[in-house]
């Protein structure tokens, strides 16, 4: 495929993913008698025909055919986010930045998919946004990290459909511990914070060296 069918082919790939979010947000918004549901299971079942002889098997994905999930990994890792991933649809529309001074932002307005209290986000997803975001902040001191620990305070309700800002920022490093602080904000006001400990593992799982 030369590089321009490619990239007219990746901007096809963005338009579906986000034809599959407006979907994922239609889906929790029909009411249960609507007469056009015989025909979404219909169309929807078409749609995974037509895929079916192209997805990838998994192992290619998580990269790696062995045990250890070593091996090479086809296709962006950070495309596929559940976050952050433009590919993936059930990330909502992130757009990260992560900053030279070991600090990463984002903003993002989240609909009813996300809903946990009725017109709030729910909890998990809210600490899900938080770990991802922190993890990139910790992932500017080593490129390897997992969450060790991570602890929300919901000091608000975290309202659906108003923009949110999420920052987070490097608090201190203490020789492998990395300790990172985040914070969502609302109409300017803190709804929730976060500290946690990120560490790189002891070993770097082989083929992921770089
Ligand atoms: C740009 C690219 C971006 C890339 C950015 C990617 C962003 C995405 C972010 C997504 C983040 C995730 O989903 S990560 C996925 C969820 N997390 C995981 O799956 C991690 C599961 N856990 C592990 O694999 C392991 O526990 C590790 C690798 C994290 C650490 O193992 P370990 O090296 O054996 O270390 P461990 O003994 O557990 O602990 C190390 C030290 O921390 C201390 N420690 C542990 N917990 C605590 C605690 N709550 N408070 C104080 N200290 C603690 C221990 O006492 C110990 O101290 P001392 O005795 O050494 O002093």
């Amino acid at each position: 495929m030369s590089h321009a069918d490619q990239s007219v082919n990746r901007q096809s790939l963005l338009a579906a993913a986000d034809h599959a979010r407006a979907l994922l947000d239609a889906m929790v918004r029909l009411d249960e008698d609507t007469p056009v549901a015989p025909e979404l299971a219909q169309r929807l079942e078409s749609v995974l025909e037509l895929l079916a002889d192209h997805v990838q098997p998994v192992e290619a994905m998580v990269g790696g055919r062995t045990a250890d999930r070593s091996g090479p990994r086809k296709g962006s890792y950070r495309d596929r986010s559940p976050i952050s991933g433009v590919l993936n649809p059930i990330a909502p529309p992130v757009t990260l930045r992560v900053m030279d001074d070991h600090t990463a932002n984002t903003t993002t307005t989240l609909g009813l998919a996300y809903q946990g209290p009725p017109g709030r986000v729910h909890g998990g997803f809210v600490a899900s946004l938080l770990d991802h975001i922190m993890g990139y902040a910790a992932g500017t001191v080593g490129t390897w990290i997992f969450t060790r620990s991570l602890t929300v305070d919901y000091d608000h309700a975290v309202p659906l459909f108003e923009e949110l800002a999420i920052s987070a920022r490097v608090d201190h490093i203490d020789g492998r511990k990395i300790w990172v602080v985040g914070e969502i904000r609302a109409e300017g006001s803190v709804v929730a914070r976060a500290r946690g400990l990120w560490l790189p593992p002891r070993a770097v799982p082989k083929g992921n060296e770089g």
